[in-house]
C-alpha cells in the first residue's frame, strides 16, 4: 500500500477532489485490469480514451482516478485528481510508487531506428561479464541479472516500466540498459526516468505509419536527449546526419562516436568477414564476432557507453571481443556441409536492404545468396512490392513466403509482393506460403558455401495465424533443415 499523496510528489496538480491521505494498492491505465482499491489513470491512447473508462474503474474498485478533465458525475467515496496530461503524471507517479528505481541504479537509454536492441543486449551482457549485476529491457527479452522475464512492449509503458527496474534494484542491480522506441517517447512512458545516459544510433525513415513525418520522427528521438540531466552523458553517432540535431538542446555533456567524422570514441575497419571483425579501437586491434560494417557502429556505442561509465577501457575491450550479438540479428547457423544460413530480423525494406548489402560486400561472388522472406500480415502493404524487390536484386534466388500473416490471407500477402519484382526478377522467384517448407527449399538448392538469408523473424519463436501463435524458430527450422539434408 502506498499513500497517494506520496504517489502524487512532485506532480503538477491543478485540482482535486476527495481525500488524498489514503493509501491505494496499485497504479493502473487499464480499466479491464483495475484490482480494488487501486488508482486509475486514465490516458488519452491512439483508439480509445481513457476517460470514458473511469466508471468502469469505479466499478472495479479503484479508490482514486487521475485524469484530465473531471467526470461530470463524481462518487462520494473516490477521489479524484486532474492534472495538465495524465500521461507525464503517470511517469513521476509510477516513479514515486515503486521508489524512484531508476535513481538506484544506473540506467543507460538507447534510442535510434535500427541497432537498439543489438546495443542495449550487448550491454547488459558485457556489464555482466564485468562482474557488474545488471538489467535489460528489450524487444526481445527483458532481464534482471540472469532471470529472464518476457517482454511484449521495446519500450514496456511507464508502470511496467518502474516495476522492473524496481526490480532490477531488489535483486542487487547496478547498472540498466534499456530500449527507448521513438512511440515511447511521444506517448512518455520514460516520463520522469533518471538516466545516467542516453545512445542515439541513428534513424532512418520508419514507423512513419505513427509518426507521420520524418521531422516528428526525428522530434521524438530527440526527447530522450531534450530530458537528460546535466550530469547525464549522451554519446551520439556523429556519422549520421542527425547526430548533431539529437544533442541541440541537451543539458548532458555530449560526446560522439563515428567511423568517418572526428569523433571521442572512433575506430577503423582493419577487416570484415563473415567470421567477424577486427577494428582497431582505442589504439589495439581487436577481434569482434559480430558481423557486418553497421555492427561496427554497434560496438563503438558499446565501448563509448563503457568508458563513460568509467570502466577500464583495456578490460572493456576483452571482455567485448568474447561477445556474440544479439537474438536473431545477423545470428549464423552453419550447416555441416558448409552453407552458411543467416537468421535476421529485417522486416523493413531498409532493414533487408542493409543485410543484404552486408551478404554483398561479405560475399566472394561465387557462391549463390538465396533470401526467404515474407512480410507481416495487418501491417503497413507498402513495404511488401518494395521488400521482394530488395530481395530480387540482391539474391540469385528468392523464396517468397510467409511471416506472420496475422488475419491475412497468406497468398494475398505473397500477391503483393510479387507485384514489386520485375520480368528478370520473377524468373529467380519461387513463392512457397508454407514458411517451413520454404526453408526447406532453400537448403535444398543450396550448395556448399552458399548463403541463405532467412529474413524477417529473426529471435521470434512463433508464427501468428489468425490470432493462434504457433510455434515456430526460422533457427532451429534452419538446423533442422541442415541436419536432414546431411542423413
Ligand atoms: C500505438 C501504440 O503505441 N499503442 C500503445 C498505447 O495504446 P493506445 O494509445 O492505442 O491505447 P488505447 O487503446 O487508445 O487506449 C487508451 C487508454 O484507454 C485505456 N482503456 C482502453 C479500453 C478500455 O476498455 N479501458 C481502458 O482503460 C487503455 O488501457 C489506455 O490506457 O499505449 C499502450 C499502453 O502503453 C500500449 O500497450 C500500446 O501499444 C500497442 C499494443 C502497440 O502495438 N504498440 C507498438 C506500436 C509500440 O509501442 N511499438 C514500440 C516500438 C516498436 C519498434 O521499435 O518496432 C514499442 O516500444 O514497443
Ligand atoms: N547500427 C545499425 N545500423 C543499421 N542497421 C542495423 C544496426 N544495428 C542493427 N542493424 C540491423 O537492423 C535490424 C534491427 O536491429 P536491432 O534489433 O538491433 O535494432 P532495433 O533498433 O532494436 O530495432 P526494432 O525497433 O525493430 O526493435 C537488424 O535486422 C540488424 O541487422
Ligand atoms: N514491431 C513490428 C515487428 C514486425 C515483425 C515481423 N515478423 C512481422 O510480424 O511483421 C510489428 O509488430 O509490426
Ligand atoms: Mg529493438
Amino acid at each position: 500500500m502506498n499513500k497517494l499523496s506520496d504517489i502524487l510528489y512532485k506532480v503538477s496538480i491543478r485540482q482535486v477532489k476527495g481525500e488524498t491521505a489514503m493509501s491505494v494498492s496499485a497504479l493502473e491505465i487499464d480499466s479491464r485490469a483495475v484490482k480494488p482499491d487501486s488508482c486509475f489513470v486514465a490516458i488519452k491512447g491512439t483508439v480509445a480514451d481513457g476517460h470514458d473508462y473511469i466508471d468502469n474503474a469505479v466499478e472495479k474498485g479503484a479508490k482514486a482516478i487521475v485524469c484530465e478533465t473531471l467526470p461530470d458525475k463524481l462518487f462520494d467515496n473516490i477521489t479524484y485528481v486532474a492534472v495538465e496530461n495524465t500521461a507525464v503524471a503517470l511517469g513521476t507517479m509510477a516513479s514515486n510508487f515503486y521508489g524512484n528505481p531508476s535513481a538506484r541504479l544506473k540506467l543507460v537509454g538507447i534510442t535510434g531506428t535500427n541497432g537498439k536492441t543489438t546495443v542495449a543486449t550487448m550491454l547488459y551482457r558485457l556489464f555482466q561479464s564485468l562482474g557488474h549485476k545488471s538489467g535489460l529491457i528489450s524487444t526481445v527479452e527483458n532481464r534482471i541479472d540472469d532471470k529472464i522475464i518476457p517482454s511484449t512492449h521495446t519500450t514496456p509503458d511507464a508502470i511496467r516500466l518502474n516495476k522492473l527496474l524496481a526490480d532490477m534494484v531488489a535483486n542487487g542491480c547496478s547498472f540498466a540498459f534499456m530500449e527507448v522506441s521513438s512511440h515511447a517517447l511521444v506517448q512518455h512512458r520514460v516520463a520522469g526516468v533518471d538516466f545516467a545516459g542516453g545512445v542515439f544510433t541513428n534513424i532512418s525513415h520508419d514507423h512513419l505509419d505513427y509518426h507521420k513525418t520524418f521531422d516528428s520522427y526525428i522530434e521524438a528521438k530527440k526527447l530522450l536527449f531534450d530530458g537528460l540531466k546535466q550530469d547525464a552523458f549522451s554519446l551520439v553517432n556523429i556519422d549520421d546526419k542527425r547526430g548533431r540535431v539529437m544533442v541541440q538542446n541537451t543539458r548532458s555533456s555530449v560526446n560522439t562516436y563515428g567511423l568517418r567524422q572526428l569523433a571521442d570514441f572512433k575506430a577503423k575497419m582493419i577487416s570484415n568477414t563473415l567470421q567477424g571483425m577486427e577494428l582497431q579501437m582505442h589504439d589495439q586491434h581487436v577481434w569482434f564476432k559480430l558481423i557486418g560494417k553497421f555492427n561496427a557502429y554497434n560496438l563503438l556505442a558499446v565501448f563509448g557507453v563503457a568508458v563513460l561509465l568509467d570502466e577500464d577501457p583495456t578490460e572493456v575491450l576483452s571482455a567485448m571481443s568474447e561477445l556474440n550479438g544479439a537474438p536473431g540479428r545477423f545470428e549464423l547457423v552453419i550447416s555441416p556441409k558448409g552453407i552458411t544460413g543467416i537468421v535476421d530480423y529485417a522486416h523493413t525494406p531498409d532493414a533487408l536492404e542493409n543485410v543484404l548489402e552486408t551478404i554483398a560486400d561479405l560475399r566472394t561472388g561465387n557462391e549463390q545468396v538465396i533470401t526467404v522472406v515474407g512480410a507481416g500480415g495487418n501491417r503497413d502493404t507498402s513495404k511488401r512490392p518494395e521488400m521482394a524487390s530488395i530481395a530480387a536484386r540482391f539474391s540469385d534466388r528468392v523464396i517468397l513466403t510467409s511471416d506472420n500473416p496475422r488475419f491475412e490471407d497468406p497468398m494475398e500477402i505473397i500477391k503483393d509482393m510479387e507485384k514489386g519484382l520485375g520480368p528478370t526478377q520473377v524468373k529467380k522467384k519461387v513463392s512457397l506460403p508454407d514458411r517451413k517448407e520454404a526453408i526447406r527449399l532453400a537448403v535444398n538448392f543450396a550448395e556448399p558455401g552458399d548463403i541463405i538469408l532467412i529474413a524477417g523473424k529473426g529471435h521470434e519463436t512463433y508464427q501468428e495465424i489468425e490470432g493462434v501463435k504457433h510455434d515456430f524458430d526460422d533457427r532451429a527450422v534452419l538446423k533442422d533443415m541442415f541436419e536432414l539434408m546431411n542423413d
